[in-house]
């Protein structure tokens, strides 16, 4: 499980996280909600090491962050971080020389899933194209984790279906996916939890099947709800 304990994150001189707490399981999709500027992709980095918290703690399988945790973690950012004259083809043999949690038989599944061209060159790849991309790159890992920030976005209805499609696979089963939005669109029927972020703090989290079934609300209701408060 990961979890994310009251949790602050300053940047010059402002509050951006104000105690965020929430935790993802595995075997579970849990989306983080909010607005532009929210803090999403924040907490996603914060999990990462990539940016240090202000305060708070944060653990995964009930340890603190380690360099070797991260073979247990996959991170898929907001946009392919590859070089734009490598091939497909080369990004995955980078990937396979860097990670030894990679698997190539995994990636060549999902080459195929998303019909990708091994010989394309990452420049030259649509926006959809590349997020279908950029999701193998981390799909690619044998992680116990999977974080994603903002999948969908800016990305043709056919190519977020396609997208959504790995989600009810087996490509996904087993592993917690922690995963960011600004709108859940298409993504409401998938997920097992949500986090609303508001004001730099959690104003609610629930189960997703729990919420429908006890309140007969949507996650969309109870976005309506929080946001238009
Ligand atoms: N490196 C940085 N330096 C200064 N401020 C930053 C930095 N990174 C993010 N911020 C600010 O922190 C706030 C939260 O940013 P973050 O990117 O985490 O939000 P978000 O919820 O992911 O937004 P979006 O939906 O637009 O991606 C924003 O106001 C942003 O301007």
């Amino acid at each position: 499980m990961i979890e994310v304990k009251d949790i602050r994150k300053r940047y010059r001189r402002r509050d951006v996280l104000n105690g965020v707490s929430f935790t993802a399981a595995k075997g579970e999709i849990t989306c983080l909600i909010g607005v532009n500027g929210a803090g999403k992709s924040t907490i996603l980095k914060a999990i990462m090491g990539l940016t240090p918290i202000s305060g708070g703690s944060i653990h995964i399988d009930e340890q603190s962050l380690r360099p070797q945790l991260y073979e247990k973690i996959a991170f898929v950012p907001d946009h392919l971080t590859m070089p734009s004259g490598m091939k497909l083809s080369e990004a995955i043999k980078f990937m396979a020389d860097f990670y030894d949690s990679w698997n190539n038989a995994r990636a060549r599944e999902l080459m195929q899933f998303f019909r990708l061209n091994y010989s394309d060159k990452i420049g030259s790849l649509s926006k959809g194209t590349a997020a279908k991309f950029n999701l193998l790159l981390g799909l690619g890992q044998d992680s116990d984790y999977l974080l994603m920030d903002e999948p969908f976005s800016g990305i043709d209805l056919f190519s977020r279906e396609a997208i959504a499609n790995v989600f009810t696979s087996d490509l996904i089963e087993g592993r917690g996916v922690l995963l960011t939005t600004h709108e859940i669109g298409e993504l409401e029927h998938l997920i097992d939890k949500a986090v609303l972020l508001q004001d730099g703090k959690v104003s609610r989290a629930f189960n997703c099947e729990e919420m429908r079934y006890e309140e007969g609300k949507s996650v969309i209701d109870v976005m309506r709800e929080v946001y238009r408060a």
